[in-house]
């Protein structure tokens, strides 16, 4: 078969293996159900164009196999592939067009089904004796999670068998194997689509842009940011030129709830100018009091000087079902969360495990997170059999930032920063800001202005003022706390050691300073005096 004559030829170890184990999941498959019981669900998609000429490889095989076993060698003929294709109005005319003329092509017997998955399945399954269905998924497709190469329909599906012999392979491995089996696929692909969805959400990939005043740096950015459907006077790449296949859906426009935006991300409130980010602290050591957290409070000061709002922050031991719990309720309600400490190698790091389950989703070895981690750990480190490498899977996107040795792990709107120290944070938090600017990942404002005043007043006096000056400033925000005496006294121009401070915060700084103006003035000359920054 030329197909495996191909493969065989390329020289490439990876792809031969890739290509031996699907060939198996597809054998296993043709032993386990008759010919007439499986169908190939083909949409002229570069992963189902691969799936098409494993298939053929395969039933090559099946086909030798019955040959030999059957007592009337001639009767047997072969069997062609059972072939459906849901036909969508949306579909791009060079997807549709590609689709049809493959199956000429091949001679598939091709069934056109023109209602939704879920109904055209019900109706063919009651015609025809299909208990198994080939597909194209791959691992990080939206709908592949929790799925493995045999894969029952879910749950209010009709019941018949998935069966996924390409889920683990790569961007790479797709075009690894259409290029060296030299096999036409859609000439979309050619023009910079990367992943084909419908023609009202699918774009040519804007890591493969040629622009007409730029024609020299490519796929160097990160960027899955929404574009505008393309200028004609851009040019792309053809897509198996994206270096990085994790952009292999930045030309997939994601769909825009009401309150979050790209990347599952929230717009900033019309009117309140407020983002709310959660952070969430991992580890037993916090816990117990043997170390005091301080990343949770340099990022609380961080976000707060981008203009966010911290809404909570919590220290989490390390366990599973907490951190499943606090990052399935944070990530509903804020805007962003921020998790750090318990990733590693140790059996108690189980933060990525934690967001996987918050998600639903499991978690998989991931062959590029393994290289980054390469070289920062060195030589011990064992590659993807190490769990430390496994990510959540399908909803995972790494940051690779600016000089930081590791990426930033980002979940949908959860961010997970390696650190561990609060240093490493920091630099981690630092680049991931730059690179926020340029992709839009969070919002990145003005910081708040602070005013903090502190007085020897005690607080009965205090309140009646204060609650009447709040009336009057709705977007200034007021505390009222005290602080230790001893850590007054260690700062530097604390006055009124033990004595109340009144805290001041709002994006306008015009605001704020009138709000102090208005406290000043309402109690006797020198009751409150000004600190400095803290
Ligand atoms: C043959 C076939 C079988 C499917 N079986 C299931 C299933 O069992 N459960 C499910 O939730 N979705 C199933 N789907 C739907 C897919 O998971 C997914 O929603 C579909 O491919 C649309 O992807 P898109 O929204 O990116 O276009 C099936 C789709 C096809 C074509
Ligand atoms: N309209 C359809 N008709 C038949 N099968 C489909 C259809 N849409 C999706 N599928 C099945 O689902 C699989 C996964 O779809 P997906 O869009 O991820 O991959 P693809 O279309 O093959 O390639 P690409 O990611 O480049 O769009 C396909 O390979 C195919 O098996
Ligand atoms: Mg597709």
């Amino acid at each position: 078969m030329e197909i495996c004559r191909e493969v065989l030829d390329s020289g490439d170890k990876r792809l031969q293996a890739k290509f031996k184990h699907a060939l198996n999941v597809i054998d296993r498959t043709l032993a386990l159900y008759k010919f007439e019981e499986v169908a190939f669900s083909f949409n002229g998609g570069k992963d189902s164009t691969v799936l098409l000429h494993l298939l053929r490889a395969g039933y090559a095989v099946a086909e030798e196999r019955l040959v030999v076993s059957s007592v009337e060698v001639k009767a047997a003929k072969p069997h062609p592939i059972r072939t459906i294709y849901f036909e969508s109005s949306y579909a791009f005319p060079e997807i549709d067009l590609f689709t049809l003329e493959t199956a000429k092509l091949y001679n598939l017997e091709m069934e056109i089904i023109r209602l939704d998955f879920k109904t055209g399945i019900e109706a063919l399954l009651r015609e025809k004796p299909i208990k198994a269905i080939f597909l194209g998924t791959r691992i990080g497709d939206p709908n592949a999670a929790g799925q493995e190469e045999f894969a029952p329909s879910s749950a209010g599906w009709p019941p018949f068998m998935r069966v996924n012999p390409i889920l683990n392979w790569s961007y790479r491995d797709v075009w690894a194997f259409l290029l060296a089996c030299k096999v036409p696929y859609c000439k979309l692909y050619d023009q910079g689509y990367t992943s084909i969805g419908s023609i009202h959400d699918t774009v040519p990939n804007c890591a493969l842009c040629v622009s007409s005043d730029d024609t020299s740096t490519l796929d160097t950015s990160l960027d899955g940011e929404l574009e505008e459907p393309a200028q004609s006077k851009d040019k792309y790449r053809p897509a198996y030129l994206l270096r990085d296949g994790r952009l292999e859906r930045a030309g997939r426009l994601k769909k825009v709830s009401k309150s979050k935006s790209e990347n599952g991300i929230a717009s900033e409130l019309p009117g309140q100018n407020l983002f709310a980010a959660s952070i969430m602290v991992v580890g037993d050591e916090i816990l117990r009091g043997e170390v005091e957290d301080q990343v949770g409070k340099y990022l609380s000061k961080a976000l707060y000087s981008i203009g966010w709002a911290v809404t909570r922050c919590t220290v989490l031991p390390n366990d599973i079902d907490s951190i499943s719990e606090e990052v399935e309720q944070r990530a509903r309600v804020s805007d962003i969360v921020l998790i750090t400490g318990g990733v590693g190698p140790i059996h108690s790091d189980v933060t990525l495990a934690g967001v996987a389950k918050a998600f639903g989703v499991r978690l998989a070895s991931d062959e590029e997170f393994a290289e980054d981690l390469r070289q920062p750990l060195g030589p011990n480190f064992s590659g993807d059999q190490n769990k430390m490498a496994k990510l959540p899977e399908g909803i995972t996107e790494l940051l690779h930032l600016q000089d930081c040795s590791v990426p930033v792990i980002k979940c949908r709107n959860v961010f997970v920063l390696l650190g561990p120290t609060v240093e490493e944070v920091a630099e981690q938090w630092k680049s991931l800001v730059e690179l926020s600017k340029e992709r839009k990942l969070f919002h990145v404002s003005q910081g708040f202005t602070c005013v903090r005043l502190c007085t020897s007043l005690p607080d009965v006096e205090i309140a009646g003022p204060l609650s009447e000056i709040d009336l009057d400033f709705p977007d200034v925000t007021f505390g009222c706390y005290r602080e230790s005496l001893q850590s007054q006294l260690v700062k530097k121009g604390a006055q009124s050691p033990g004595g109340l401070i009144l805290s001041l915060v709002g994006k306008n700084g015009r605001r704020v300073a009138c709000a102090a103006r208005a406290l000043h003035a309402a109690f006797a000359p020198g009751s409150l005096s000004e600190l400095p920054e803290g």
